[in-house]
């Protein structure tokens, strides 16, 4: 192996990247298991990508490298930033090591181990979350002991939460249903749920379907019980290198393991306060201890600095974090070439439309800021973007969301839509065809419980009449004496028909405003309960329930007659791209605006961040679970500030937390924004950035006094100045938008 402590040309690279001395001691570090533990925004990515180029330039081989990232957009991103290091360096067209995340890993594992003949072919359709779940509930129903019958539907969501998470922690910890069981603490009157995951399994590979988890599960299943696989895989690198560990599991924990063989030295990094997949089985535990534990006698790294944001943001970020108990207590600090970032809270008792505003406000300087997409706006669940991306498309402000995300193909909204319309004034006008497809929806939200087929043929006939006419059932024929005979449905089917068409009525006689119309017929057939009712799982219920009500807010704002407000999404549809039914984008102007969840946004930075919705019930998110067991349930704090933690750390220069305005009704606001102690945040940072360097500050805590120790007992590094001017604050951003609330 080359001798690695010899000075290279990365010295070279480093000086003119101004990288700091914790950052050049692991770039140059001798190739030994190595692990760093870093801070947010300290630059473990960027010191990573140095690595690389440090040892290709020592001799080693590309091929031999291998560099394992948590997900898709990690792994792009870490993509983009080592191919611009290599070609400023002196061997731009150098051969670069293999990214891979963890599944592209498995997943080749998984194909070439079928080749071998120790695994089957399977169908290239992954299993999705929804089709799971679907298939846990078709199994509990089928083996559900007697006792527990009754109360099989009230408790669904119980139910399949409990076999779901059997089912995959077992996987991501390599355990057996039976140990999962007793770990989760589940009560023992569920135990039918560990046969219930048996059967899944069953099910998954008579049906050659593998889930997600499986691309990991599988080959290393595979790799523990036969020796022939391990040799295959082993050894083949010299060097593997792995980020964001503080969410790896058991399972990419073995993968690597059996990766590494005794050949390649490792590389982790990661930083343990922004563990935020526990859901999947991770632990900070790989981190702190499982790795130093089975990978020889890693040197120990720390990067402390942060490059990303200034004081402000550090100290909010660390006065947030100190409320954790189970954690190493590692302050992170603004390095001194890092420049200020504001923070300031939105409060508004119209998140969407201020957050809208917002942006347009910095929309100037955030096109000049030169950023791909300058601001991101940061949610906890997908519902919350709602209303938000609608008042981003009545604003034309060029965004970009998942595919599949978008607000306008979101079930719930259409469903809505397609309310409107069945009251709307034009009903009669529209095509016949259109009218049977708007019945459909109607009835199925909330759904009638009738089979689709029947449905289908009842909704033809219900298109034909004006759903302002009283007793429409006796007009097509459907009585209490027909309704069996004629369409083979019972008279409970029939009275929920009945409910929603009297329900319907009311709407299209009503002469209110949109969300009027809207909010009455909410009520009358008890929506939201019956929509909540009909999810497999809460988080899922709840995704819809608030699809609902963020819509709604947001019509309720419009505040325009039924025809008016059709009109108005008739353009938000056009805006979109959406008109012709294929999105496109209805304009082809950059986005400025990236809308996206706190989950989806590890490793990434942009120069503005909005974190949306600080108020009670979504940030901490409290399911609304209807099981007993579930209701009852505290929600994880420490997991809830840790995703808080990461959101607020993407921010490079303005970080804007969106609230709810005191005493607005809106919401109370979340207690994580008392717990960022702004006040003596800000006022620190004001001391540490003023240039005539005032002693100290005059609100301050005990966080406030080690931050300022910190800096004061250990030099900050100096020559840095280039790097805090190769990022110019823009001017804009610094304006206070709205009173800080305290
Ligand atoms: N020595 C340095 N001087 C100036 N800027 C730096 C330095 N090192 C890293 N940076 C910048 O700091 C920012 C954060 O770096 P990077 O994304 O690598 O951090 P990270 O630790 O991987 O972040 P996260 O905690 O989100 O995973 C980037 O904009 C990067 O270019």
């Amino acid at each position: 192996m080359p001798d690695l402590n010899k000075p290279t040309r990365t010295e070279t690279v480093a000086d003119t990247m101004q990288l700091t001395a914790e950052q050049r001691a692991i770039i140059q570090a001798p190739v030994t298991h190595v692990a760093i533990t870093a801070v947010a925004g300290s630059g473990k990515t960027t010191t990573l990508a140095h690595r690389i180029l440090h040892l290709l330039d020592n001799e080693l081989s590309a091929q031999r490298i291998l560099v394992l990232m948590f997900n898709r957009a990690a792994k792009l991103e870490f993509e983009k930033k080592l191919r611009k290091l290599a070609m400023g360096s002196d061997k731009p067209g150098q051969p670069l090591p293999e990214i891979r995340t963890y599944h592209a890993m498995g997943l080749r594992l998984y194909k070439r181990f079928i080749e071998e003949g120790y695994l089957e072919p399977f169908n290239p359709k992954i299993l999705s979350e929804g089709e799971i779940q679907f298939q846990l509930w078709r199994l509990i129903r089928e083996v559900a002991p007697e006792d527990l019958r009754s109360t099989l539907n009230r408790d669904k969501k119980e139910h399949i939460e409990k076999a779901e998470a059997i089912l995959d922690i077992s996987k991501a910890q390599l355990t057996d249903f039976e140990l999962t069981f007793e770990q989760l603490d589940i009560q023992p009157k569920f135990s039918f749920l560990k046969d219930v995951a048996q059967l899944f399994e069953d099910w998954r590979q008579r049906e050659s379907r593998i889930s997600f988890a499986d691309m990991l599960y599988e080959p290393v299943k595979c790799l523990q019980a036969h020796e022939p696989l391990r040799r295959l895989v082993r050894d083949k690198m010299d060097v593997v290198l792995v980020d964001e560990y503080q969410d790896t599991n058991e399972v990419q924990h073995q993968l690597l393991k059996y990766i590494a063989g005794s050949r390649a030295r490792v590389t982790i990094v990661g930083d343990p306060d922004q563990t935020i997949y526990e859901f999947r089985g991770a632990s900070t535990d790989f981190i702190l201890k499982r790795f130093q534990e089975d990978f020889e006698d890693p040197a120990p790294f720390q990067l402390t600095w942060s490059f990303r944001y200034g004081h402000r943001a550090a100290l909010a970020a660390n006065h947030l974090i100190g409320h954790n108990k189970q954690r190493r207590d590692i302050l992170c600090r603004a390095h001194q070439s890092t420049p200020s970032t504001t923070v300031e809270v939105l409060n508004s008792p119209d998140e969407a439309h201020a957050i809208a505003r917002l942006l347009q406000q910095l929309a100037p300087a955030s096109a000049a800021a030169g950023a791909t997409t300058p601001v991101a706006i940061l949610c906890r669940l997908w519902s919350q973007a709602v209303p938000i991306e609608l008042a981003l498309l009545a604003n034309r402000m060029p965004y970009r969301i998942d595919e599949n995300k978008g607000a306008l193909n979101n079930r719930e909204v259409r469903q809505v839509l397609n309310l409107l319309r069945a009251t709307a004034a034009n009903w009669s006008a529209l095509p016949f065809e259109t009218r049977s497809e708007i019945m459909l929806e109607v009835l199925r939200f909330p759904h009638v419980a009738v089979r689709d087929d029947i449905l289908r043929g009842l909704t033809r006939s219900l298109a034909r009449i004006d759903p302002a006419a009283p007793a429409q059932l006796e007009q097509i024929g459907l009585t209490k004496l027909t309704c069996k005979a004629q369409y083979g449905i019972s008279s409970w089917q029939l009275s929920r028909i009945e409910g929603t068409l009297a329900a319907l009525r009311a709407a299209t006689l009503s002469s209110g405003s949109a969300a009027t119309v809207l909010s009455q017929y909410i009520t009358q057939t008890d929506l939201l309960s019956q929509l909540g009712a009909s999810a497999l799982t809460t988080e899922a219920a709840d995704e819809k329930v608030n699809n609902v009500l963020g819509l709604y807010y947001y019509i309720k704002v419009l505040n325009l007659p039924v025809m008016d407000t059709l009109q108005h999404f008739d353009e938000l549809r056009t805006e979109a791209g959406l008109g012709n039914g294929q999105r496109s984008g209805s304009d082809h102007r950059p986005a400025i605006v990236e809308l996206t969840t706190i989950h989806k946004t590890k490793g990434l930075e942009w120069p503005t961040v909005v974190v949306a919705g600080f108020k009670d019930s979504v940030l901490p998110y409290r399911r609304s679970g209807q099981g007993a067991e579930a209701a009852g349930k505290p929600t994880d704090m420490e997991a809830e500030r840790r995703l808080v933690y990461v959101g607020i750390t993407r921010a490079k220069d303005s970080l804007y937390l969106s609230a709810p305005a005191p005493d607005s009704g809106t919401g109370a606001i979340s207690p994580f924004i008392a717990e960022m102690d702004l006040e003596a945040s800000l006022a620190a940072a004001d001391v540490l950035e003023s240039a005539a360097g005032e002693p100290a500050p005059k609100i301050t805590t005990a966080v406030v006094e080690r931050y300022f120790g910190l800096l004061n007992s250990e030099a900050v590094e100096t020559g840095s100045s280039d790097a805090s001017a190769s990022r110019p604050r823009p001017s804009l951003l610094s304006r206070v938008i709205s009173p800080l609330h305290r």
